[in-house]
């Protein structure tokens, strides 16, 4: 059984910022979880907690005898379901306090505990985890690995659409942080044939997704681990949660993160699964991972798969590869890195006229898109300063041999979405 602290439980009755809500009272140590206002009473009792927090917007349609069930429980109840507000947080600790919470939530605490439950769960036994280099597995591998070090063997697939570098760094920082069982994979041929010629995004993410399975499958098979561990985080697990719908998949049911197949059998540890994911990046850092991989722009699991438009080829996934690592590298000099959600090149199969080296040039475009956003619904486009976008340009059409065109999308999401495919 997981041992958590005193747990306050929000029960959402149609407050659309529920989560950023919790988070802001989890922020002050206090534990909360959020639970629709359909659950059954039960499930409200099985995380023992002290105290009720009755969330809706102003305005939201009364859901006649919905609350009836949560006085029945005799815990302490605060009421603000005539409109929650970011506001409301101070009065929401201090509620909290009345009912016993001692402040005492922390990702110093989390991690003992987490590291308990692991051990607990797993005894003996292997465990075996997909690793991306992406954030959640990253920290996922570090906490399992804390647990029980070398039971662990985290396996990392290269799907050939990885960015430039990538496969020596997170080589590198797993190796010099931990000493962990890291069996990499090169299958970077095995998917890029079956790439070949296919124009269809939807078609592209189905084989990278089919090959991701057959080639993790193979790996896991040779470990003979019981055990995956699955980088699924707390709003995996309430976005999968609709308001009104069913009351019975509270925490249990959740999508099956890597998309891996449920007759692989494996039995799930997920040890941050109820953590935000500014509390998944804590837990890392407290673990000893470096800035580098904790603090990265989201990336998608398809990779540059995603970013390049059309079918791929592996000179023109290069041309992508190499303008993606340009428009990093000046990003991150001109200390914009962090100031935007996600800043990326995409290959664009159009060919245009230009001048190169004083030359006439028949060569690709590639588009530069930069956005912030605060939860991926929606995005808004950054200004970059211009100076920094030409510094960009003039070293992609310098250094990248097949691109002769810059371009910069100012697209917001909507109407756009944030990937290209
Ligand atoms: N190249 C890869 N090699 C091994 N495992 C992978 C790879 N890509 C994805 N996975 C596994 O599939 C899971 C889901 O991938 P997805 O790209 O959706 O990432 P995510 O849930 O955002 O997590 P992360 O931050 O770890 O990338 C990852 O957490 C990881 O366990």
């Amino acid at each position: 059984m997981k041992q958590t602290p005193e747990t306050i439980v929000l029960v959402n009755f149609g407050c659309e910022d529920i989560q950023k809500f919790a988070r802001s009272i989890r922020d002050r140590h206090i534990y909360t979880m959020v639970m629709p206002y359909t659950v059954p009473a039960e499930r409200v009792m099985e995380e023992k907690p002290v105290g009720l927090i009755l969330c809706a917007d102003a305005g939201t349609p009364e859901r006649p005898g919905a609350r009836e069930k949560f006085e029945a429980l005799k815990l302490p109840i605060l009421d603000l379901t005539s409109g929650t507000g970011t506001g409301d947080v101070d009065a929401a600790v201090a509620f909290c306090c009345q009912c016993g919470c001692h402040g005492s939530w922390t990702m110093e605490k989390f991690i003992d505990e987490a590291v308990a439950d692991i051990r607990r769960q797993v005894g003996s036994a292997k465990v075996v985890l997909g690793l991306s280099g992406g954030v959640d597995s990253s920290v996922v591998a570090a906490l399992i690995h804390k647990a029980i070090g070398r039971q662990l063997t985290c396996v990392f697939v290269n799907h050939g659409l990885l960015r430039k570098n990538e496969p020596e760094l997170v080589q590198e920082i797993f190796a010099r942080n931990f000493d962990m069982n890291l069996c990499y994979i090169d299958a970077s041929d095995r998917f890029l044939d079956k790439l070949k010629g296919v124009a269809d995004p939807e078609q592209k993410r189905k084989i990278i997704g089919k090959e991701f399975i057959e080639v993790f499958a193979e790996a896991a098979a040779k470990v003979d681990a019981p055990f995956l561990g699955q980088g699924t985080i707390y709003p995996d697990i309430l976005e999968s949660i609709p308001l009104d719908g069913n009351p019975n998949g509270v925490i249990k049911s959740h999508h099956n993160v890597g998309g891996l197949p449920k007759n692989m059998k494996f039995k799930l540890v997920e040890p941050v699964e109820r953590l935000f994911k500014d509390e998944v990046r804590q837990v890392g850092r407290l673990l000893g991972l470096p800035s580098e991989l904790i603090d990265r722009h989201p990336f998608p699991g398809p990779s540059l798969g995603v970013r390049h438009v059309g079918p791929i080829e592996r000179d023109t996934l290069h041309m992508l590869r190499e303008a993606d690592a340009i428009v990093t590298e000046e990003l991150t000099r001109a200390g914009w890195y962090h100031k935007t959600w996600q800043t990326f090149a995409i290959f664009v199969p159009v060919k245009t006229v230009g001048i190169k080296n004083g030359q006439r040039s028949y060569d690709y475009v590639i588009a530069i898109r930069s956005i912030n956003s605060v939860d991926a619904v929606t995005a808004q486009v950054v200004r970059l300063p211009w100076e920094l976008l030409e510094t960009m340009m003039e070293r992609i059409v310098r250094e990248v041999d097949g691109v002769n065109r810059v371009v910069y999308d100012i697209t917001a999401k909507p109407p756009g979405t944030i990937e290209w495919e």
